[in-house]
């Protein structure tokens, strides 16, 4: 669990494929944050969890599966690319963000980047059968981030980016057509999950009042 309050950007120094995962070696910056880091830890890595399987000299390495290259952007990393870090949270941490799984729902593109002078909004398009999961001023999780959506359309939804984050993250590299790694709030996929079970409950019901009818003669 995580809380999409980025603490690091690494740099990833070696990305090599083993059979059809990918074994990454991410350099950290901030030694005082991933300092008792330890083997088997997860960290969030442009949002996708991972499970820390080798460290050293301020690095860190991973083994990413097939389905993480399947619904993440990781399988796109080089030597040389930049990745947001977060370690997972201790039940004592401050939230700040929102909770954060590290189950990366879907990548998706960057539609348009427009500077408001103090800010930067950044356009984001999404496949609309997620439209459930986005709701305006709610949080969601962009390349680990955890960020506010702050103006939602059919297909497209934009947040807002304050110079700190726009500083302290990855997100200063993005362009129109970037990929991205989102992670919708969990809270939405719950709600979504009792509708479906209340619809099919209320579905069964009616059915059982028409047999019930039926028997009855009507
Ligand atoms: C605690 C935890 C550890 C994980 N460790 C790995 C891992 O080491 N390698 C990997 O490819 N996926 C791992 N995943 C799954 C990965 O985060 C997931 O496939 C992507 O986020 C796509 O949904 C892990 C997930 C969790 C929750
Ligand atoms: N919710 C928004 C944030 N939140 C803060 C960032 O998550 C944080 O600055 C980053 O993780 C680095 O530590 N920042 C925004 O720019 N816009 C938001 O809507």
């Amino acid at each position: 669990m995580f809380t999409g309050i980025i603490k690091d950007v690494g740099r990833v120094s070696g990305a090599s494929r083993q059979n059809g995962g990918l074994r990454l070696r991410v350099q950290y910056g901030n030694a005082e944050e991933f300092s008792n880091l330890s083997v088997d830890e997860s960290v969030s890595i442009n949002g996708a969890c991972q499970t820390v399987v080798s460290l050293g000299d301020g690095w860190l390495e991973v083994q990413s599966v097939e389905e993480t290259l399947k619904k993440t952007t990781l399988g796109s990393l080089r030597h040389g690319s930049l990745v947001n870090l977060e370690r997972a949270v201790r039940p004592i941490d401050r939230l700040g963000g929102h909770f954060v799984l590290g189950h990366v729902d879907c990548a998706a593109s960057v539609d348009e980047i427009r500077d408001l002078g103090s800010s930067r909004e950044i356009w984001i398009s999404f496949s609309e059968r997620f439209s459930p999961f986005i709701v305006s001023a709610g949080s969601i999780t962009i390349d680990g981030i955890s960020l506010t959506v702050a103006v939602l359309e059919r297909s497209r939804f934009a947040v807002a980016v304050i110079p700190y984050t726009f500083a302290h993250t990855t997100i200063n590299a993005l362009k129109p057509g970037s990929f991205v790694n989102l992670e919708f709030d969990i809270l939405g996929k719950y709600v979504a999950r009792q509708l479906g079970t209340v619809a099919r409950s209320l579905e069964a019901d009616s059915l059982m009042d028409e047999a019930w009818l039926r028997e009855q003669g009507f």
